[in-house]
């Protein structure tokens, strides 16, 4: 999270007003993450979490993520609970945004995983693909190859700032992701961005799941891949066999994998490494300095992607 959009007292009160959730006590902006303005906010009632929807969340999206939170906790995933207006609504409006009020939850995301979390992390992943098989929306993957397309076009023309050669290397992998992208995977709702900064724990047991505003219908061996990009991977960019092995396991242990997916996941995993060096990289170049925005590096994810692209088998990921 972050704040691009300030909330004033008076603002928040009269908010808070349409839901049944006592007096406002404290508020305050929450820097961490990337993508939508956050409030850590404080009532005679409890802890809430307010989030106003930013550049990357289209409005009539909303009801699809808020709905599913509340999909998936009805089948027992730990995750945040959307509050209800008292018009039944879960959706407002602040600050000229699109604003809305989900539950706290407890724990802290780690910063440096082990492999007992990680393999964890592959539970709850495999646990979400199969609570969201009857969850009755769908929402197509706004950020796949088209979508990294245009993120390509508002980005393409500087990035060799970025690192000399890139242009060239990105339009290479492109071709080749265009070319080789597999069709038909099994597939269904996944969370999309399970980094991390959205896995609660408590220790080493997993407390809860949070930010499914990339959710969406998609290869649930793609959600793998990005998670193996996400969790497996060591500050000096070395990749950790042993965590990718436990978090495939994990996966594995709820939900099986079939040789088609298992074979997919070098592709898959240079998608994703893509996609997030994409959204990186047009954020590193077009989000002012000094904003209360914390800007992520694409250095990371192009070294993730080169690393993908010398994988030759599966159990180069500890499969
Ligand atoms: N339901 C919640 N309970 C407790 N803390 C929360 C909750 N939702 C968000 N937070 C806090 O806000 C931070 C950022 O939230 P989130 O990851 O949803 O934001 P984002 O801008 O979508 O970030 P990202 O860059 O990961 O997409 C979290 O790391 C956590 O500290
Ligand atoms: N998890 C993403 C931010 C949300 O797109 C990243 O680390 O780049």
């Amino acid at each position: 999270m972050a704040v691009y959009t300030d909330v004033s007292e008076g603002e928040l009160e009269a908010f808070l007003k349409e839901y049944q959730v006592g007096d406002l006590l404290s508020y305050k902006g929450i820097a961490e993450g990337s993508e939508n303005s956050n409030y850590m906010l404080h009532t005679t009632k409890g802890a809430y979490i307010l989030t106003l929807y930013e550049k990357r969340v289209e409005r009539q999206d909303l009801p699809f993520f808020l709905g599913l939170m509340e999909h998936l906790a009805k089948k027992g995933i730990v995750c945040p609970l959307p509050v209800q207006r008292r018009d039944g609504q879960l959706i407002g409006t602040l600050a000229d945004r699109a604003a809305a009020l989900i539950t706290f939850l407890e724990g802290v995301w780690i910063r440096k995983p082990n492999a007992t979390q990680c393999r964890e992390v592959g539970r709850a992943l495999a646990g979400l693909h199969l609570a969201g098989a009857d969850f009755p929306m769908s929402r197509p993957n706004a950020l796949q190859i088209e979508g990294w397309r245009k993120l390509w076009a508002g980005a393409r023309d500087r990035a060799d700032e970025v690192e000399p050669g890139l242009v060239a290397e990105i339009d290479r992998e492109f071709a080749e992701l265009e070319r080789d992208w597999p069709t038909d995977l099994p597939g269904g709702i996944i969370h999309a961005d399970l980094f991390p900064d959205n896995v609660f724990f408590l220790g080493n047991e997993l407390s809860g799941l949070i930010d499914f505003y990339f959710a969406c219908n998609d290869f649930y061996a793609y959600d793998l891949a990005i998670c193996l990009n996400a969790w497996c991977f060591e500050k000096d960019q070395s990749y950790n066999l042993t965590k990718s092995a436990a978090l495939l396991s994990g996966y594995r242990s709820v939900r099986p994998l079939s040789d088609a997916e298992a074979e997919a996941l070098p592709l898959l995993a240079r998608g994703a490494a893509l996609r997030f060096m994409l959204t990186r990289l047009y954020d590193w170049l077009t989000i002012p300095d000094g904003e209360l925005v914390l800007k992520r590096d694409p250095h990371e994810f192009i070294r993730r992607l080169r690393f993908h692209r010398r994988i030759r088998s599966t159990a180069e990921y500890g499969l």
